[in-house]
């Protein structure tokens, strides 16, 4: 069994676009820029975001963070991304997922300026996804999508089974693996809450992408022998006996599937640290777009 390990894959990728920040320093180019906004109190973002400009030092990006109390209204913050849109020292930004519930998500999204959707999220992004043209890829996918070419885990031709549906990880997920593209060519079936007979598809499948956002959710009793388990749950439970009060947990039962996989992703130190990495990548890219 081999674990995907995104701790050291996302550090590998850190380090390669610091050789580029430093060429681009070198040659007096502009750095990249990338900039958060971050909404309200939520502890798993606030370390997300944290995470993100914490990385953005490391490779030699400038950064803004951009913290707005929860009880921003909607107009505030699309007044906020208007400036960003028209910030030329910014090349490009995200907004942290979840909103509170008052913010109309889809309003703020589609108001992003799609030449600096660093996240892929914006619909002209997501429709040049589909038709796999140049864009910015959404962070956790194309995570997952890196994670399986470094590691060259066969993907041609297997049945890959993706739990879950959600516009940020399982459809693009389902999209970019079914691509002919490294880490693609697979025949893929995208399993929902409404999925029948789960566990019939899931026997059968040779990779199995989990993202459902339910801690422990897949067990070793619906797996084959040989499967590869890309783990995107990340659940905060419980546990006083831990300095912080709770433990990290995936959507797979580690304990019980790892034993009949051939890879898999860990958690933490799997998926997680990917999605920053491509985060780079991508404000890389729109850095040099601009440029
Ligand atoms: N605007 C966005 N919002 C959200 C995204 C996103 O890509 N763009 N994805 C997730 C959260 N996310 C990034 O924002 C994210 C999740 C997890 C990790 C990570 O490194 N996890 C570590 C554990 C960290 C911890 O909780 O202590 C790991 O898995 O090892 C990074 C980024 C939803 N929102």
């Amino acid at each position: 069994m081999t674990i995907l390990d995104g701790k050291k894959t996302s550090a590998d990728i850190k380090a390669e676009i610091a050789e580029k920040v430093k060429e681009l320093k070198a040659q007096g180019k502009k750095t990249p820029h990338l900039a958060a906004v971050i909404v309200g109190n939520d502890g798993a973002s606030k370390t997300y975001v944290g995470a993100k400009v914490k990385a953005c030092e490391l490779v030699g990006f400038d950064s803004t963070l951009i913290e707005l109390p929860t009880e921003t209204t909607e107009a505030e913050l699309l007044a906020k991304i208007e400036e960003l849109n028209n910030n030329d020292a910014i090349d490009g930004y995200i907004v942290q997922l979840p909103l509170p519930k008052h913010i109309d998500e889809h309003k703020v999204l589609l108001a992003v300026d799609a030449t600096k959707d660093v996240d892929g999220f914006h619909p002209t992004n997501v429709g040049r996804m589909a038709l796999e043209l140049p864009t910015f890829l959404p962070a956790t996918p194309y995570g997952v999508m890196e994670l399986l070419e470094r590691y060259k885990v066969p993907t041609s031709g297997k049945n890959v089974v993706v739990i879950g549906r959600s516009h940020i990880v399982g459809r693009p997920m389902s999209i970019l693996m079914s691509q002919k593209r490294a880490a693609g060519d697979a025949t893929v079936t995208v399993a929902h809450s409404r999925t029948a007979n789960l566990k019939e598809l899931t026997l059968k499948a040779d990779i199995i992408v989990v993202a459902l956002g339910v801690a422990e959710f897949l067990t070793g009793d619906m797996v084959k022998e040989g499967v590869t388990i890309i783990d995107v749950g990340i659940t905060r439970l419980d546990d006083p006996s831990k300095k912080n009060g709770f433990r990290l947990a995936g959507d797979v039962h580690f304990e019980s599937v790892a034993p009949k996989a051939a890879f898999i992703t860990p958690v933490p130190g799997g998926v997680g640290p990917m999605t920053i990495a491509m985060l780079l990548k991508n404000t890389l890219l729109a850095g040099e777009n601009r440029a």
